[in-house]
């Protein structure tokens, strides 16, 4: 039996997707947690935790690093929730060109006055908008949302412009030809009318836009951002609104100083809150955890390398979590060998400072083996995980 804690309400379709070896009381220790934007920097966690899973795709609100030095995976469900943030993005694009938030506040504001139609058609000039059509849009960050963005963007014929120096290549085959390739920030805020932000929030992101960049930025700029607040100084926001530079921020991540900020447009983080992309991050997040818990195979993470054996059905395998270190392989099967153990398949991966080791064998595992490998200098965890029809 594995015991699974949500730390946010996750999706039913994903969540009956348990089968009845999973305890989902959220009572006693956890094998897996599941979660959205519940910020999980500073909590304590029991040393049951193996697998964490995000259902979405922003994976700031968790110490992903601290937690790979614990052995704990962390997956997350790319491109599960991409088509619902583009959907709000074309929502931002015209809501800030239409000046629909102001229009529709004004209108309900006469609703009781008796010549609203009349007074309608006499005042409606002060909201004149701009269309999108034949205007400049730079994309910052292009990969499952970004290029969603941008191609949405050919198709309402804007002239599109990307910057992303580490796109992957399954983004770029999935790019319209007509975005035109940017080597940099400035030049995108510095020529479009429109940017949209798209990357996540690392340390190499924070505060990306920064106020002498806005200083620079095409007049009249309106800048979209769904990714994360942190790219955006609030400081740089205020003073580009003040000059001009910025005309409008529309923003999925409000806070009380953007709130009481004229021409802000604050959206309560919605980004991803359509039933469709709901599901669709539950079912994988759901599918990421059982996967790891019952077979030891990481899917979608982003502290571990993705690692892969088919199901644990015949043979016991042993899952380990170690360091992306030389020998580790080695001093592993050494241990096996030793033991007169014969491995029937293995599977090494590496992905920055971790690496982790999949071996199915033909021998029982005893626990005197499993504390040997536990003993080896840089190895983090073990793990048996049993077969479920052992050939005997
Ligand atoms: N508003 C909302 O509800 C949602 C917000 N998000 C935010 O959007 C972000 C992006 O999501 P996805 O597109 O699904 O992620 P993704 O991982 O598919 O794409 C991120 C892209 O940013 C690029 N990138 C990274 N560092 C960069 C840099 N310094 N300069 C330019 N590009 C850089 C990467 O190469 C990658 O192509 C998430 O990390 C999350 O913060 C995601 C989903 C929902
Ligand atoms: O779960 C949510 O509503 C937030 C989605 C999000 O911000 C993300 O996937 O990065």
């Amino acid at each position: 039996m594995y015991a699974i804690k949500t730390l946010n309400n996750i999706s039913d379709k994903g969540m009956k997707l348990f089968t009845s070896e999973y305890d989902l009381s959220g009572e006693g220790k956890a094998d897996g947690i599941l979660l959205r934007s519940y910020s999980m920097h500073g909590m304590e966690l029991d040393d049951s935790v193996k697998v964490i899973a995000r259902a979405g795709a922003g994976v700031n609100n968790i110490p992903t690093e601290e937690y790979a030095e614990k052995g704990i995976v962390v997956c997350n469900t790319p491109g599960a929730n991409a088509n619902a943030v583009k959907e709000l993005v074309l929502l931002g694009l015209l809501m800030s060109s239409r000046n629909v938030v102001d229009a529709v506040d004004w209108v309900r504001s006469i609703k009781d006055n008796p010549d609203a139609e009349k007074v309608v058609e006499k005042e409606k000039g002060r909201f004149t908008g701009q269309e999108l059509t034949g205007k400049k849009i730079g994309i910052i960050g292009l990969g499952a949302i970004g290029a969603l963005v941008a191609n949405m963007c050919t198709s309402l014929k804007m002239d599109v412009y990307g910057y992303d120096p580490f796109i992957s290549v399954s983004a770029a085959w999935g790019l319209s030809y007509k975005v035109k390739r940017v080597e940099n920030v400035d030049m995108i805020l510095n020529n479009c009318d429109y940017v949209s932000l798209h990357v996540p929030l690392i340390e190499q992101t924070k505060n990306i836009i920064t106020a002498d960049r806005l200083k620079n930025a095409k007049k009249g700029l309106i800048l979209l951002n769904f990714a994360r607040g942190g790219l955006v100084p609030e400081a740089a926001i205020k003073e580009a609104l003040e000059l001009g530079s910025v005309s409008t921020y529309v923003t999925d991540f409000p806070n009380n100083n953007l709130l009481n900020m004229k021409n802000v447009i604050c959206i309560p983080h919605l980004g991803a809150s359509t039933e469709e992309s709901e599901e669709n991050c539950a079912i994988m997040a759901v599918n990421a955890t059982m996967e790891f818990l019952e077979n030891g195979n990481i899917v979608n993470s982003v502290n571990y390398p993705e690692c892969c054996m088919g199901p644990a059905d015949k043979r016991d395998r042993i899952s380990i979590c170690n360091r992306n270190i030389p020998n580790m392989v080695g001093q592993i099967s050494g241990i096996l060998a030793e033991k007169g153990m014969n491995i029937a398949e293995m599977k090494n991966q590496s992905k920055g400072n971790y690496a982790y080791t999949l071996i199915d064998t033909d021998n029982d595992v005893d626990e005197d083996t499993l504390d040997r490998l536990k003993s080896i200098e840089g190895v983090i965890r073990v793990r048996l995980i049993k077969a479920r029809n052992k050939v005997s």
